[in-house]
């Protein structure tokens, strides 16, 4: 369950420093709290920059890579994040990275002493991006709006995190549990774990979504952004959770799993869970599937969810939320470039936003800071 609203705090990087990141060598900068405008050529490392913030929330960061492709091709294989999170008048110097190309995971350092994992970090700030990679949500595979949701409510949820890896590993233990023919007595005990697991996931995952909803159907078509209507859909959802209480829910899974036993064996995997559920988005004003809008519409789509996101984080979390928005002004027209400025400015946080022609950001004031990226340099930082 989500924790209390409290009160919201502005937190901001104040600095911040990469070794070895991709294409930096080394480069440091110092920050100001609003917007953060990087401009450059194509392939200069705008994204790169985005990415190494990125890793200051759990997991792979934004590109989900693997941790050792992050190094700079001709550094010496391990690579470095460090940042100044200032969050009202603390200062924490947070930093993460491989020491070498061998490391399987990632250190984080929090003021000198080494956390016991990157989940740690949601402790200090949360960060949520949207990058080109992800125009392709609403059309893609179900799996994709899966992690979505999922990084969604992590950033609201820190528990999410770790109840979703306890779900896949027990998933996988009674896929080979399966495939090994094992007695009904293992199965039976890992499928009570798994009933557990599932129901936890699935609940966070209808909080989230219910909270969003709520959020953005309270800007209304109003907003200078469209309406996402947001559904968490699947037979787990619909043929097991609703109607029931928590419990009556988790043994009607149980006993689903225990008859379901023949079947998933000859499949070779576990056929029902909130596994196969998928985040289902509509276009509100035309009752439509997102899938089936313009392009446009899409962004647009994904923009307002990312947008009601981080004032739910604010709400939720207690804190403002780091915004990533690669390439996102772009793809807007002029009202709508200047209702996103607005939008980021009321939520009184940080956002770094990236685009090649600094035009874009003629509507930018004065507070908002300008960093030219060149072949992996920050010039004006
Ligand atoms: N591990 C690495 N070591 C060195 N350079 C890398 C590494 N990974 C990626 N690069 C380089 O980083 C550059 C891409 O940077 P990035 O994606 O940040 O560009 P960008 O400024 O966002 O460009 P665009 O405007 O096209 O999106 C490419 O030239 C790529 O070769």
């Amino acid at each position: 369950m989500i924790a209390a609203p409290a009160a919201c705090q502005q937190v901001t990087l104040a600095s911040l420093k990469l070794t070895d990141f991709r294409n930096y060598k080394a480069v440091a900068c110092d920050l100001r709290p609003g917007l953060v405008v990087l401009t450059g050529r194509n392939g200069s490392g705008k994204t790169n920059l985005l990415e190494a913030v990125s890793f200051l929330s759990p997991g792979r960061g934004l590109r989900r890579a693997k941790l050792g492709s992050v190094a700079r091709t001709d550094g010496a294989g391990g690579w470095a994040v460090a940042a100044d999170i200032a969050a009202g008048e603390e200062v924490r110097r947070v930093g993460t990275g491989l020491r070498s190309a061998e490391e399987a995971s990632r250190e984080v350092r929090v003021d000198g002493a080494t956390a016991p994992s990157s989940e740690a970090l949601s402790e200090y700030c949360r960060v949520l991006w949207l990058t080109p990679a992800m125009d392709g949500l609403f059309t893609g595979a179900p799996g994709d709006r899966r992690r979505f949701l999922d990084r969604l409510t992590l950033a609201i949820d820190p528990g999410h995190g770790a109840r979703v890896r306890a779900f896949d590993r027990l998933i996988s233990s009674r896929n080979r549990l399966l495939e090994d023919d094992a007695g009904p007595r293992w199965l039976s005990a890992v499928e009570t774990e798994l009933a557990e697991a599932a129901l936890a996931v699935s609940l966070a995952r209808q909080e989230t979504v219910a909270l969003l909803a709520g959020l953005i159907a309270s800007h209304g078509e109003t907003s200078a952004f469209p309406s996402a209507g947001l559904a968490l859909e699947g037979d787990f959802e619909a043929g097991l959770v609703v109607g029931r209480s928590a419990s009556e829910a988790e043994e009607a899974y149980r006993a689903a799993l225990a008859s379901e036993r023949g079947r998933d064996r000859a499949a070779k995997r576990t056929l029902s869970g909130p596994h196969r559920s998928d985040l289902a988005v509509t276009f509100a004003a035309k009752n439509a599937p997102a899938a089936l809008s313009s392009t446009g519409e899409q962004k647009a789509l994904l923009l307002a969810i990312i947008l009601a996101e981080a004032e739910l984080v604010a709400r939720v979390a207690g804190m403002t939320p780091i915004l990533l928005l690669d390439e996102v002004a772009a793809h807007l027209d002029e009202g709508r470039r200047a209702a996103l400025l607005a939008r980021l400015e009321a939520l009184g946080g940080q956002s770094f936003l990236t685009g090649t022609d600094k035009a874009l950001f003629s509507a930018v004031n004065d507070s908002g800071q300008f960093i030219e990226v060149v072949d992996g340099r920050l010039l004006g930082a």
